[in-house]
């Protein structure tokens, strides 16, 4: 037992740790540079970029550190680069560490959501502002268990150095053995050493995933969870979290203001609507729009004009290209063929008709205001309600903190869910996360709203609050907005136009009440009594 105290503090061995931690820290250090660099390649728009990503992956994934330990040491002298042992052996370490980072950023920036990529292109995010705001962050969070995996096993590695003859501890705890063959204390003193650093490396995974996450909101949460045995103590007296931020679909807390949910004016004079709207200009207009996924054709030279102040309820069995359209409208998709003008602007491409790259297209739907509401609703996970909306306008419109929180509060009250300002999206019920997408995207105060069948992921009894929110935008604002949508007592009451699609076609556009209650085409007949045949409450209004 002495012999192994005496050995677990023997300077020459706490040198080694020195040694071993300074090799480990500069291959994680250059491995999560390069790393970084060979994801961005990995996951770049150039194909020639990712495909040298891939190689130096295959390479040195493929081969055994220790080949390449020996190869920085012993053969880049022969062209002339001559390094010292522990650079050499950084070198190795972060060239072998640098693929296996690359995956774990580029896992974690897939495994966001598409959807809040999309909606965040949706709102007028740059990829830069995307990336900051929105995949960065949370793709940290999923890459921080992996990364500190790669840690450990990256101080582990660094003993294999001992082959190119760096001083750290496995080396020096051999060359120890061989002069006292004193093997188990000594090996047994190492490996200890090994433990605690590997341990402090787990710690301090810990520390940063509890830092992280989200539903520990206060510090004694958050102390609570990294020392359990103290748990009691510290959540004596929590900072009461809103009983709200756990409630769920329907429950308490969940009850309307009563200024959101009131009785609607009646829509009387449709004629005199009708000749208003026949004045106004056209503000998207849609020209012979053609799309295919593959051998499927989704949009079929299809035409719609949509005048300032219109709503137009798009109808149509599932696949017929509603959300197809709308994506092309907000250039969210590429098209084969025909014209989008958005605000008297060809949204997308530049004045003498060449495409736009990312950036350059996020700020003209920016400029254009054109906003989207999304079936998935595609709220930003990792923020809060009022976050959720007063971001985009920070990060987008440049409106200060202040200002931006005092938009994103009238917003929500005007949806009526000040009361879950602070709550995280996965906190809130279907039609509350709906509602306040609906805020986000009204934010920045919209010329064209797009809504892709708002209502159809949320349960029945949710629906009727969205559409509630819905029908007073349309009803109160003039907003233009064109809505996707199975709801055909609400697409009645709201819309101006209905168009009906089949197939990537319009086979029947018209004044709503006209096509919803005399339809002249069969496949729209045939469409309406079979929505009112199978969900005739959805069909009535979803109420
Ligand atoms: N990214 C894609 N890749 C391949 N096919 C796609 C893609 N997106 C849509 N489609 C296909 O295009 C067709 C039209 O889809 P779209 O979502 O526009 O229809 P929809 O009328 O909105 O349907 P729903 O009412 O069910 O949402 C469908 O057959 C769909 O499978």
């Amino acid at each position: 037992m002495d012999l192994f105290v005496h050995y677990l503090t023997m300077p020459y061995l706490l040198q080694g740790i020195g040694i071993t931690l300074a090799a480990t820290g500069l291959g994680l250090a250059g491995g999560l540079l390069l790393g970084f660099v060979l994801a961005a390649m990995q996951l770049s728009r150039f194909w020639l970029l990712a495909a040298i990503a891939r190689t130096y992956t295959v390479v040195f994934r493929g081969t055994p550190l220790i080949l390449q330990l020996v190869f920085a040491y012993d053969a880049l002298p022969h062209i002339g680069i001559k390094l010292s042992a522990i650079t050499a052996a950084g070198l190795a370490l972060a060239c072998n560490e640098a693929p296996f980072i690359a995956e774990i950023f580029r896992s974690g920036v897939r495994s966001v959501d598409k959807g809040q990529t999309m909606a965040g292109q949706a709102l007028g995010m740059t990829p830069g502002v995307l990336m900051r705001h929105i995949i960065g962050p949370q793709a940290i969070r999923m890459m921080v268990p992996a990364l500190g995996n790669e840690t450990v096993s990256a101080l582990k590695n660094s003993s294999l150095a001992s082959v190119i003859a760096v001083q750290e501890l496995t080396l020096r705890s051999t060359q120890l053995a061989s002069s006292t063959f004193d093997f188990f204390s000594i090996f047994f003193a190492s490996g200890l050493m090994y433990l605690v650093l590997t341990g402090a490396a787990a710690g301090i995974q810990l520390v940063i995933e509890v830092m992280l996450d989200l539903d520990l909101p206060t510090p004694e949460a958050r102390l609570a969870r990294l020392l359990p045995w103290r748990r009691a103590g510290l959540l004596a007296q929590p900072k009461a979290l809103p009983e709200d931020e756990i409630a769920t679909a329907g429950g308490e807390g969940d009850n309307e203001p009563s200024d959101v949910v009131r009785p609607l004016p009646a829509v009387t004079d449709r004629e005199k609507r009708a000749a208003i709207l026949a004045g106004n200009k056209v503000v998207v207009e849609v020209g012979a729009l053609t799309k295919s996924y593959g051998p499927q054709t989704v949009l079929d030279g299809l035409d719609l004009k949509v005048r300032e102040g219109e709503v137009v309820a798009l109808l149509g069995p599932s696949g017929s290209g509603k959300s197809t359209l709308l994506r092309c409208i907000n250039h969210l998709e590429d098209w084969d063929d025909g014209l989008v003008w958005v605000g008297g602007r060809r949204l997308g491409f530049d004045a003498s008709g060449r495409k736009l790259g990312p950036r350059a297209l996020a700020n003209e739907r920016a400029a254009i205001g054109v906003g989207m509401v999304f079936q998935q609703f595609n709220l930003f996970h990792h923020l809060t309600a009022l976050e959720n909306v007063a971001g985009p306008l920070r990060w987008v419109h440049e409106y200060s903190k202040e200002d931006a929180e005092k938009r994103a509060r009238e917003l929500l009250a005007r949806v009526g869910l000040s009361h879950r300002a602070d709550a995280l999206p996965r906190h809130m019920s279907g039609g509350q996360q709906q509602r306040v997408a609906i805020a986000r995207v009204l934010a920045p105060s919209p010329s064209v709203l797009l809504l892709d069948e708002p209502t159809s992921a949320l349960d029945p009894e949710l629906v009727g609050e969205v559409l509630e929110v819905i029908r007073r935008l349309a009803v109160e604002d003039g907003l233009t907005m064109i809505i996707s949508t199975h709801q055909l007592r609400f697409a009645e009451e709201v819309a101006d136009r209905v168009v009906f699609l089949s197939r990537g076609a319009i086979v029947e556009e018209g004044p709503a009440r006209e096509v919803l209650r005399r339809p002249k085409n069969p496949l729209t007949a045939k469409f309406l009594s079979v929505m009112a045949e199978e969900a005739p409450s959805i069909a009535s209004n979803g109420s």
